[in-house]
């Protein structure tokens, strides 16, 4: 299909379903090919087509390669019949590559689907690999076949001959991190672990392999079919490596191993339930994924119930302490010498031919068979040794668990392995929340570290104290900075300082702080004197660098908690976690909350706790199945919001602080000034706000008075103008507590003044022609000696000049704007007059009339660009506090063997976590046929994974 006709003239719709008719004469794109006649399309030729038709709009959004030869190894995929992928290859970070969902998957359903002709099996590397003819009677196994030919096409690669299946081989990686690339050090430091034997295996049989392929390798040299020196003990140990990591057991195929290219781009996870398998339906290779993925999510497969030590010798890697349900540890259970019946038990065991200590392999996942009537006899305290007889008759004989003085043995055996599991595990992080919190958190582990956190966990099990906890030690810096008493300790030394702030008169002269500061005996707090408020800036505490340097400090805490506490902790808590064993229910609950529900259904506890509020969720399994349910998950946002909210404050403080402008100024009616003028920044660099050149204009000021004459509110009416003065643009009364906002500027109502008196005075000299009132100035005498409170005064003279020198005239002085007291010039009290009565009054040879006094308005104007973020910062607080105070409650449990396996746990109020978690398993209903694995679907609301 080489030659295609115009894409404007098509017409041709075209599904996935007709392009994976692969190698088909009915291809739908035939009819556009103008060499329909001979069209034998390719799928990869198909797929080209269709790109260029844009037909396929999902291969268009063909995934992005992280190399060259990944994107060859996927074209060289397709080319050979690999069909459309929901899935892509991504880059995993931790995992290294690994494939993604690119669309939505559901559990169960067959993903990858790879075919038989693209699966790399060892009769395949017979047939293509050079040494073929020294190989015919070798009767190699598997695994060196395997290897040998992935060396060998890896080799000719060199040499620039392409083998089959070099784009596959080209595309594999250099190292794995597997026991055979360890340094021969590191292997020696795995002496006294269990591991030790397990690693020496690995390396003795890849010896092995390497001494069977040496001779053949001769040969091959000697006969000229490969170049010599070409296949070295390197490169051999290199492809078995590759085989460690990647070989995959077919059993649904006569169990054979092969490498199954894209196949072996999934990673492992520990708690997938999955495994790849040959499907004879489909004829491929493929996964039926144990739960359902959305797109971005990397789906994994198991690489099979294997223990971190075993994981780290073939792959590479371990898991995260505590989460790898597989991992085993070995704990030998003895009878003690002291105990009172310690030969009693010691002959019964003989008896019934069980040697008198036995060392378990534990498995997270379980326990080993026998292991809890073999726990249960050594822990039981029968009180003669009839009763040991007969214990270990029906223990290790057929009879059931008996009641012992109303032990429940069963129950006894499973104490005692808790107990000896709780001991042994010391070492581990002390919950799986825990190490499920760590896995958010881990950085990828290179090989060494792996090593490292090996040994320093193998270690820890002989809880040798220098290695616990080795992982929350790798990140000193953070885990101190997010620690509480740190943050607590900054919270109180900004608080200390903040009420000092409030306390001590902010932002004054050095003036007024050595006057009410004085450096004289009786001193405030026996210290506090001007000298240490200017040394400490305790004058404007709120801006002091070291204040700032500690908001700046706090918000780093509180970041850091957020970070690496809240955060992984609500991820981890979003997550839906089902239990698979009864052990790991108990113990993700605690441990009053464990519970064992006979003769009910999984479907009915899940339905009782959907009614109480939870979101529940179901997974079947086999006969049984696992829940897990939660409800508060506000109560985990809560917190992570308040800090928000601390941060948002803080950050509006700060920069209200720094960010800021303000200044004060007293304008009487009338007069107007710019805001540049009064506003000054509070460091040179803050920017001005919009409207600094516009005009503040004080149209008018009113004292207003009670009826008994006190004052009730000062208001002033103001305007704000343009700078050219043209255009009014706001206009607003403002009073105390009321003030104007104009564009990021809010001008508050501090203060006031009387300028001038309006007054009429015939016979004065002031006064002009007529009976016209003239403004008579008032000075403030408010900071005059003997002058308590507002006190305005001024004189009127009553001659241009006397002879006599002396100065004629009346005094007038006025406590507020009422009333107006007048003296002669002899000092006599002359009369006092209510300002505006319009009532006059003859002083002085003067008829003098008090039509008004003009005021002028004491304005206090402020920029704070944090007032938005504080006030937010405020109403979150308000708003996630109360969210915190909700529990977050979880509840996991399992059905197996007819009984319901129930573990809750909860954040707060746990006593009635207790109580409502009995009362929901109270109200379950009783199952008469535990036989039935029938399992009804839960309502409306809750999600299901099939
Ligand atoms: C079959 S390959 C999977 C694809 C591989 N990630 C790649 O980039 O080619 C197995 C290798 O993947 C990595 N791997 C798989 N599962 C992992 C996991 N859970 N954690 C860390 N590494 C993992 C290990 O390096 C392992 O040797």
């Amino acid at each position: 299909m080489t030659e295609l006709r115009s894409a404007a003239s098509l017409s041709v719709s075209c599904t996935s379903t007709s392009y994976q008719a692969a190698h088909s004469r009915s291809c739908p794109l035939r009819s556009l090919c103008s060499n329909r006649r001979n069209c034998r399309p390719t799928p990869r030729q198909q797929l080209r087509c269709a790109a260029v038709l844009g037909l396929f709009r999902k291969e268009a959004q063909a995934p992005v390669f992280q190399s060259v030869e990944d994107q060859a190894l996927f074209d060289w995929l397709q080319d050979r019949g690999l069909p459309y992928q929901k899935v892509s290859l991504a880059d995993c970070r931790q995992q290294g590559r690994g494939l993604v969902a690119k669309e939505r998957v559901k559990a169960g359903e067959p993903l990858l689907k790879v075919p038989e002709n693209l699966l790399l099996t060892p009769e395949l590397c017979l047939q293509h690999c050079r040494l073929a003819p020294v190989l015919a009677d070798a009767d190699l196994p598997a695994w060196s076949l395997l290897a040998l030919y992935i060396v060998d096409v890896d080799t000719a690669a060199e040499g620039d001959i392409q083998l089959p299946w070099s784009a596959y081989v080209s595309a594999l990686p250099r190292l794995t991190g597997c026991v055979l690339e360890w340094h021969p050090d590191e292997v020696k430091a795995l002496k006294g672990s269990l591991m030790a034997a397990a690693a020496q295996e690995i390396l003795d049989a890849a010896e092995r392999t390497w001494a069977q392929l040496q001779p053949l390798i001769k040969q091959a040299e000697d006969r000229g079919l490969i170049p010599p020196q070409s296949f070295t003990r390197a490169r051999i140990m290199w492809g078995l490596s590759m085989l460690l990591s990647r070989v995959a057991r077919l059993p649904a195929r006569e169990s054979i191993e092969a490498c199954i290219p894209w196949a072996d781009f999934l990673n492992h996870a520990p708690d997938a339930n999955c495994y790849l398998d040959w499907d004879p339906s489909s004829k491929a290779v493929v996964l039926k994924p144990d739960r359902a993925y959305k797109p971005g999510d990397q789906i994994f497969t198991s690489y099979g119930p294997k223990t971190d030590g075993e994981l780290l010798l073939s792959y590479g890697f371990v898991c995260p302490p505590g989460a790898n349900p597989s991992d085993a540890c070995r704990l030998r259970l003895a009878v003690e010498e002291s105990d009172p019946t310690y030969q009693d038990k010691l002959q019964s065991l003989r008896q019934h031919k069980l040697p008198t200590s036995i060392s378990f392999p534990l498995k997270l996942s379980g326990l080993p068979s026998g292991f809890i009537q073999y726990a249960a006899f050594v822990e039981a305290q029968p009180s003669n040794p009839t009763e040991v007889q007969q214990l270990a008759d029906y223990l290790f004989g057929q009879g059931s668990f008996p009641t012992l003085d109303g032990v429940n043995t069963e129950l006894l055996g499973i104490e005692v392995a808790l107990d000896e599991c709780r001991k042994a595990l010391k070492g581990y992080p002390t919950t799986l929340e825990a190490s499920q919190e760590q896995l958010a958190t881990q950085q990828q582990k290179n090989a060494s570290s792996v090593l490292t956190s090996i040994l320093s966990v193998s270690m820890a099990t002989r809880q040798n104290p220098r290695y616990k906890d080795t992982s929350v030690e790798r990140l000193p810096g953070r885990s101190q900075l997010s620690s509480l008493p740190l943050a607590l300790f900054e919270f109180a030394i900004i608080a200390v300082l903040s009420a000092l702030g409030t306390v001590i008169d902010q932002n004054q002269t050095l003036q007024f702080y050595a006057e009410h500061y004085p450096d004289l005996p009786g001193k405030a707090l026996g210290f506090l004197d001007y000298k240490v408020i200017w040394a400490l800036q305790w004058d404007h505490i709120y801006t002091a660098d070291y204040f700032l340097l500690l908001l700046a400090t706090l918000a780093a805490s509180l970041a850091a908690c957020t970070t690496t506490r809240q955060w992984p902790m609500l991820k981890v808590a979003r997550r839906w976690r089902f239990a698979s064993t009864p052990e790991i229910a108990y113990k993700r609950g605690v441990a009053d909350n464990a519970v064992v529900v006979p003769n009910v259904r999984l479907s009915d506890v899940g339905q009782a706790l959907l009614t109480q509020g939870y979101q529940t969720f179901l997974q079947r399994r086999g006969s049984g199945g696992s829940l897990y349910a939660f409800k508060g998950l506000a109560g985990k946002i809560g917190p992570i919001g308040v800090h928000a909210s601390m941060l948002a404050i803080m950050a509006g403080v700060s920069l209200g602080g720094v960010g800021g402008w303000k200044g004060s100024v007293q304008i009487p009616e009338g007069g107007d000034a710019s805001f540049r003028q009064i506003l000054h920044p509070v460091i040179p660099w803050a920017p001005a706000p919009k409207g600094a050149d516009d005009l503040l204009h004080v149209n008018n000021f009113e004292v207003k008075y009670r009826s008994d004459g006190s004052v009730e509110q000062f208001v002033s009416n103001l305007s704000v103008y343009t700078p050219d003065g043209e255009q009014e643009t706001a206009r607003k009364e403002i009073s105390v507590n009321k003030p104007l906002r104009y564009k990021g500027i809010t001008a508050y109502q501090t203060d006031y003044n009387m300028v001038a008196l309006t007054v009429r005075a015939s016979n004065s000299p002031l006064q002009p022609l007529g009976d016209q009132a003239f403004n008579l100035p008032m000075a403030n005498l408010e900071d005059a000696d003997e002058v308590q409170g507002k006190l305005w005064a001024t004189f009127l003279p009553s001659q241009e000049n006397s002879q006599d020198g002396a100065r004629h005239g009346v005094s007038m002085l006025a406590k507020d704007f009422q009333l107006v007291t007048l003296y002669k010039a002899d000092g006599t009290f002359a009369g006092v007059r209510r300002i505006g009565s319009g009532t006059p009054i003859e002083v002085e040879g003067m008829r003098i009339v008090i039509d008004g006094a003009v005021g002028s308005t004491g304005l206090e104007l402020k920029v704070d660009p944090g007032v938005p973020y504080v006030y937010a910062g405020f109403g979150g607080m308000m708003l996630t506090t109360l969210m915190s105070y909700m529990s977050h409650s979880q509840i996991w449990a399992l059905e197996k063997d007819g009984r319901v396996h129930v573990g809750g746990k909860t954040n707060r109020a746990t006593v009635e976590f207790f109580s409502e978690l009995t009362g929901i398993l109270a109200s379950v209903p009783q199952q008469i046929d535990l036989g039935s694995n029938e399992q009804r679907p839960l309502a409306e609301g809750t999600s299901e994974q099939a």
